[in-house]
């Protein structure tokens, strides 16, 4: 039986069509990153809007719509307007790609930089092009595979003034990003060159963390004892649960390995392990 429940109690590895059955009666929600039930997307993937990850899962099969995902994108957006009461008069500077972009406008918020500045090249005579912007009220970094010294030079520009208070968001802080053939720096190491010269700590919006949370259990108001968070990352997906009192389950699919789940050492605990979210299909033909 799959009775665990969030500490650091030993994970319970599943194996068996029975424990799967066990375990989809148990919940009515699963929240699943997103390499019957109700099924949630949550992911700290800021370079897609949510209209496109709909795109992208009718692709791969799956019918999703787009408030059954929740994006690190849409929740920074949803944060500045609902949160921060972005001013009407200010535009967002965004390291990233269109999702950011995307979802702040759907919130009406403009943005700017994000692709304007994708290839550029610098030289030490350039310096005197990056001027200040007094309309920049905040700079969200996200996943950004263009990134380049001429945006970190513009981002710290507007951060680093003395005389006005400019917003530092990341969208997650993800130390990797997992491509098809390996790990390659993700969103948190992307933006340390910005935190270390800025000596400044920025607001961090996806899982684990505080504001994505809040921001899911206020838009889903999902039963907690019957919600269950999925996830292939021990320090984001599992760690995102926990910090929620709901149960996990870690898939050995993407990030994390079941030896480094069940390391006595191991500080983050999911209460259950499968190999796949796959797995689960067999309980229909059984
Ligand atoms: C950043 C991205 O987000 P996820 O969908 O796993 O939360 C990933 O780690 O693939
Ligand atoms: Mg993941």
């Amino acid at each position: 039986m799959v009775t665990s429940t969030p500490s650091l109690a030993v994970p319970k590895r599943l194996n068996t069509v029975d424990e799967y059955k066990v375990l989809l009666d148990k919940f009515d929600t699963f929240l699943l990153d997103c390499d019957g039930k109700r099924l949630v997307f949550v992911t700290n993937n800021s370079t897609m809007s949510r209209a496109n990850y709909v795109k992208k899962f009718e692709k791969l099969g799956i019918e999703a719509k787009e408030d059954d995902i929740f994006s690190s994108a849409f929740a920074t957006a949803a944060y500045l307007k609902n949160v921060q009461k972005f001013p009407e008069d200010k535009r967002v500077f965004v390291i990233g790609e269109s999702g950011i972009v995307d979802e702040l406008k759907l919130v009406g918020i403009e943005s700017t930089g994000a692709s304007d500045d994708n290839g550029a090249t610098m030289t030490h005579g350039d310096f005197g092009t990056i001027e200040d912007d007094p309309t920049i009220g905040a700079v969200v970094c996200g996943f950004d595979i263009n990134l380049n010294y001429r945006k970190l030079a513009r981002a710290y520009k507007y951060l680093s003034k003395k005389d006005q208070k400019v917003e530092f968001i990341l969208t997650n802080d993800d130390s990797t990003f997992p491509a098809f053939n390996g790990h390659y720096p993700g969103t948190g190491s992307l933006a340390q060159p910005l935190i270390h010269a800025l000596k400044r700590q920025p607001l961090v919006m996806g899982k684990p963390n505080k504001p994505m949370l809040d921001s899911f259990f206020n838009s889903y108001h999902s039963d907690p004892a019957r919600t269950c968070m999925v996830g292939d990352r021990l320090d984001t997906d599992i760690a995102f649960g926990i910090n929620g009192n709901i149960e996990t389950l870690l898939v050995l699919t993407g990030v994390s390995t079941e030896e480094e789940a069940m390391d006595p050492e191991q500080p983050i605990k999911p209460t259950y392990i499968i190999q796949g979210f796959g797995e689960f299909a067999k309980v229909k033909n059984a």
